[in-house]
């Protein structure tokens, strides 16, 4: 455990502090942040873990009864009916409020046992094991969890903080350069709201900053967490800061919507990212040069920057679900500069059909 590297999280609302650890095959580490009453254990994961899953079962079944609930893979896994499936797991093996749910997968697996453990008998730990950047930097730490709805992403859900975060780099091996480089679009998120190193190391040098075996990589991630660690350490709940996390997600949501969660999120949050540059430009006056180190940093991760101009009519009437919205009042996380962010309440259409203008294709 030498190497590994532990972030600290603030507890606040009623939620206990954590820890979130990266590092390499430190799955060890993950029966010492069980809850120490713990009898029995759901590991929440998806198809492409079960070998995974399976072995941490064989790791955890000297002191637990470990139980596997496998779901739908990617965005599959955030329905209703996957909660319903792994709540009458629950009820029908008796798990009680001392026992404890992991989750291990990608943002969609660990959104989903999140969930879960924040509605079962009002609440049970949760253990995130993530198993993607994206998992790593952002889904699994900070204790959004969610369910989609026909209407929107997201539209279902709880802030349920995790007992523990276990990021083991090693997990990352079995990915696709294309889901890394999904994933990065969170990474750089953090760099454009509030961690422009994140942004130098990307500009330095792409390929090993989105390489999981170098240091660079290792650097980029650990700053991500650490930025978001301290904003939802102050306002776990979204009353004002947490909101700069949502930066590119307004737009980003509604083309997943749109895509009917067919797309990777980090793909349409990229695109998300471009047209919240984009109003930033025209409401906030950001520069033609903050708005093109946008466009050259996502080309650079081979990252989308455009989306059709027809579908505009669409991803409005979507925006206006977003959570952030107070009654018609759309609300946008814009820039006043790199790594300054702040909110946009209130534009006028025209002034968003403008900005989209920019990235229709
Ligand atoms: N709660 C939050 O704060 C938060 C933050 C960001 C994103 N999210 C959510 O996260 C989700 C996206 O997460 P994601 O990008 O990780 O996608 P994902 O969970 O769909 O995983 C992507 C794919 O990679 C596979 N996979 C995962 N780990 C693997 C591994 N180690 N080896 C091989 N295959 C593996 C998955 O099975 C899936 O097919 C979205 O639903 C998004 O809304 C939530
Ligand atoms: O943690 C947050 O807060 C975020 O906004 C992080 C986002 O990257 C993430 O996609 C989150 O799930 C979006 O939240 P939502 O409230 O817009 O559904
Ligand atoms: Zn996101």
């Amino acid at each position: 455990m030498s190497d590994t590297t532990v972030i600290p999280v603030h507890g606040t609302d009623g939620m206990r502090d954590y820890e979130v650890l990266v590092g390499r095959g430190i799955l060890d580490a993950v029966a010492d942040r069980l809850p120490p009453r713990a009898e029995k254990v759901l590991i929440v994961h998806a198809p492409p873990l079960a070998e995974r899953a399976e072995r941490l079962r064989e790791q955890l079944s000297e002191r637990y009864q470990v139980l596997l609930a496998e779901i739908p893979d990617a965005e599959g896994a955030k329905r209703v009916e996957v909660a319903a499936f792994c709540w009458q797991i629950l009820g029908q093996t008796d798990f009680t409020r001392s026992d404890a749910i992991i989750g291990l997968g990608g943002g969609a697996t660990t959104d989903l046992a999140g969930f879960v453990a924040a509605t079962w008998l009002r609440g049970v730990a949760v253990v995130q094991i993530p198993t993607t950047v994206l998992g790593m930097v952002d889904a699994a730490v900070g204790g959004k969890t969610g369910i989609n709805t026909a209407e929107g992403k997201n539209l279902v859900g709880a802030f349920w903080a995790p007992r523990a975060v276990v990021c083991d780099l090693e997990l990352l091996e079995g990915l696709s350069r294309n889901e890394i480089l999904a994933g990065y679009a969170e990474v750089v998120k953090a760099g454009f709201i509030a961690e422009p190193g994140i942004l130098e190391l990307v500009e330095a040098d792409a390929q090993r900053a989105t390489d999981p075996t170098t240091p660079e990589f290792r650097r980029a991630v650990e700053l991500a967490i650490a930025m978001k660690a301290r904003v939802v350490g102050e306002d776990f709940t979204e009353q004002g800061l947490r909101e700069i996390l949502n930066y590119g997600h307004t737009l980003g949501h509604a083309i997943e919507h749109a895509e009917r969660y067919q797309w990777r999120h980090g793909a349409a949050i990229a695109i998300g990212m471009m047209f919240a540059a984009e109003l930033s430009r025209l409401t906030r006056h950001l520069s033609d040069d903050a708005v093109d180190r946008h466009r050259r940093i996502l080309d650079s991760l081979d990252l989308p920057t455009s989306y059709p101009a027809g579908r505009w009519p669409t991803l409005l009437a979507s925006m206006r679900r977003d959570k952030k919205a107070r009654g018609a009042l759309m609300r946008f996380i814009v820039l006043d500069d790199i790594a300054r962010p702040t909110v946009l309440q209130g534009p006028d259409e025209s002034l968003l059909f403008s900005a989209y203008q920019e990235i229709a294709s």
